[in-house]
Formats: structure tokens, sequence, C-alpha cells
């Protein structure tokens, strides 16, 4: 069993760190605000009051917080990871950031005698407290193959997507894939409730067919009742739209519903939404339709 640092306890790395802790590992964990360390020492893990005390005896560390320049500060920051874990010992960074950021980290943690790798996660909180994540993870194959038992702890789907930077680069095409779900599956519901059709029934019917997924399985119930507590924040995904956007530039593709769903999500932020679930796009829809109130 492992002694495994986990930084950043928030709706994902809180979960994550608990099924660590239940498997049987030694699981010390530190977050900025120290009450959500809460769940982890119930299930037996211990609570850092920073990241020097947390990584100090640490075999793995992991990382989970929310954008590129949390993941500098946690690891390459005073009193962050390179400068107090122990050379040789691997480092895990979930968190979802910028492609070239997390090649730059693993070059970093590489010349201070680390191995690193990016695996950044897909499947939401419920993936997370379920522990069916799917990880996508880039870096050296001896390192993803040493990790592996604790990538199953956590997920469902685990898959060596190729060198360093390649799991980010995945996981920007993730975060495309879905908001241009929920973006669709948001106008969807606005419409048929424009037609008064009972969208209960109509999303059961079109969950059966081609337009079935597991947006529309894990959104429906926020979309259909207008709760949009979190779960994924609109402000993270449009983070990740904003990586999106700047890596498919720098490759030459043009990307125009990453393009027009970065747009919708600043607005959702500038009225105020950008702490709510992704699947408050919604609300933009309603509101660009003139329908708010509901
Ligand atoms: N929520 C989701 O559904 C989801 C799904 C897949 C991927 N992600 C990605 O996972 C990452 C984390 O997302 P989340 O939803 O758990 O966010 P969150 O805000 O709930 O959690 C992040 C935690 O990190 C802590 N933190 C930030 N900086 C820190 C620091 N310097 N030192 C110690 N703790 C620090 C915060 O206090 C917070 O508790 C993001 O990159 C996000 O894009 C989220």
């Amino acid at each position: 069993m492992a002694t495994i640092a986990f930084i950043g306890l928030g709706i994902m790395g809180s979960p994550m760190a608990v099924h660590l802790a239940e498997a049987g590992h030694d699981v010390v964990g530190h977050n900025r605000t120290p009450d959500k360390t809460r769940p982890l020492v119930a299930a037996g893990g211990r609570a850092a009051d920073s990241v020097a005390e947390a990584v100090a005896d640490a075999d793995v560390v992991c990382v989970m917080v929310p954008d590129s320049p949390d993941v500098e500060e946690v690891l390459a920051g005073e009193g962050g990871v390179l400068d107090n874990a122990r050379p040789g010992s691997l480092l895990i960074d979930f968190s979802s950031i910028r492609p070239d950021v997390a090649v730059a980290l693993a070059d970093r943690a590489t010349e201070r005698g680390f191995r690193m790798l990016d695996a950044p996660v897909s499947g939401g909180e419920a993936g997370a407290k379920n522990a069916t994540l799917s990880i996508m993870v880039g870096g050296d194959a001896a390192d993803f193959e040493e990790a592996k038992p604790l990538f199953d702890v956590v997920g469902g789907m685990v898959v060596h997507v190729g060198p360093s930077g390649s799991g980010q680069t995945v996981k920007a095409a993730n975060q495309l894939i879905v908001a241009a779900n929920i973006q669709a599956l948001s106008e969807a519901v606005v419409f048929l409730e424009a037609y008064g059709v009972d969208t209960e029934a109509a999303l059961t019917v079109l969950g059966g067919g081609l337009a079935g997924s597991k947006v529309l399985d894990q959104k429906r119930s926020n979309m259909l009742s207008r709760s949009f507590e979190p779960g994924f924040r609109i402000e993270l995904h449009h983070k990740d739209l904003g990586i999106v956007t700047a890596a498919a530039r720098e490759a030459g593709v043009v990307v125009p519903v990453g393009a027009l769903l970065a747009q919708l999500m600043a607005s959702a932020k500038a009225v105020g939404d950008g702490g709510l679930d992704h699947s408050a796009l919604l609300r933009g829809v309603e509101r660009l339709s003139g329908r708010t109130g509901r």
C-alpha cells in the first residue's frame, strides 16, 4: 500500500481521495480551505496543514485543483511539491489544465528527479463518487503502468494516450464534446417546452435513440427541475473552452462550435451564472429566447 498525498479536495478531489483511503492506502490530504479534509479523515485518511507537510513522506502525489496557475503554484510555487516531496516520487496531476503547461511542469519535475503524469478525468461528480471516472493519461508508459492500480481505484476507463501533455489534449477534446452536448440538450429542452410537449416523456424516448448520451442521463433532472447546484461549474468549463480554442488555433484547426460555446459561457459568467453547474447553460437559452422566469 502506498503513502499518497492528495492536494485539492474539492468536488472531485474529495471523493477520489476517499476511495484511495478506503482501498487501504495511507492518504494525506491538503486543501486551501481546511474543512474540505473532513470526508477524507472520516474515511481513515489524514489531514495536513500545508502542501509541504502533505508530501513529505509520499510515494505518490496527486493534485486536483481548478486551473493551470493553481497547479503551477502547488507544484512549483513557494512551499510547493517540487521543493518538499521526495525526489523519485510519482506526481499525478488530475486537474484539467493547458497541455503546454502540463508539458512544461513535467519537464521541470523531471529536472528535479521526479516522474510526472497528466491524468485529467471525465465523468463529473457522479463519476468521482462512484469511482467510474474516465482517466486520460499522458506521460511515460512505465510510470503509467506503475500508477494503473491507483487509477483503477478511482476510474472505470483508464487509458494511456501518449507522452506528457497528451492527457490534457484529449481532455480538451472531451470538454468540447460535452459542452456542445449540453448546449444542444438545453436548446432541445427549451424548444420542447415552448411547444408544450411532455418533456420527461420526450427525453426518455430521445435517450433511447441516437440522441441518447451520458449528458442527457446525468443532466436531464437538473434541467427539468431548474436546479443548478454544481456539479461542474460553468466558470471551470469556460476555462476548458479557452484551452480548446487556444490549442486549436495553435494547431491551425477551426472549431466554430467551440468558439461559440466559449462566448455563451462568457455570457453566463457575465450575468452571474459562473458558479452554477454547466447544465445552467439552459438559462442562457431561456434568456436569448425571452423565456426567463420559469
Ligand atoms: N467538477 C467536475 O464535474 C469535474 C469533472 C472533471 C474534471 N474536473 C476538473 O477537475 C479540477 C477540479 O475541479 P473541482 O470541480 O473539484 O473544483 P473545486 O473548486 O470543487 O475543487 C478544487 C479544490 O482545490 C482547492 N485548491 C485550489 N488551489 C489550491 C492550493 N493552491 N492548495 C490547496 N488547495 C487548493 C480548492 O480549495 C478546492 O477545494 C478542475 O481542473 C476541473 O476542471 C471537474
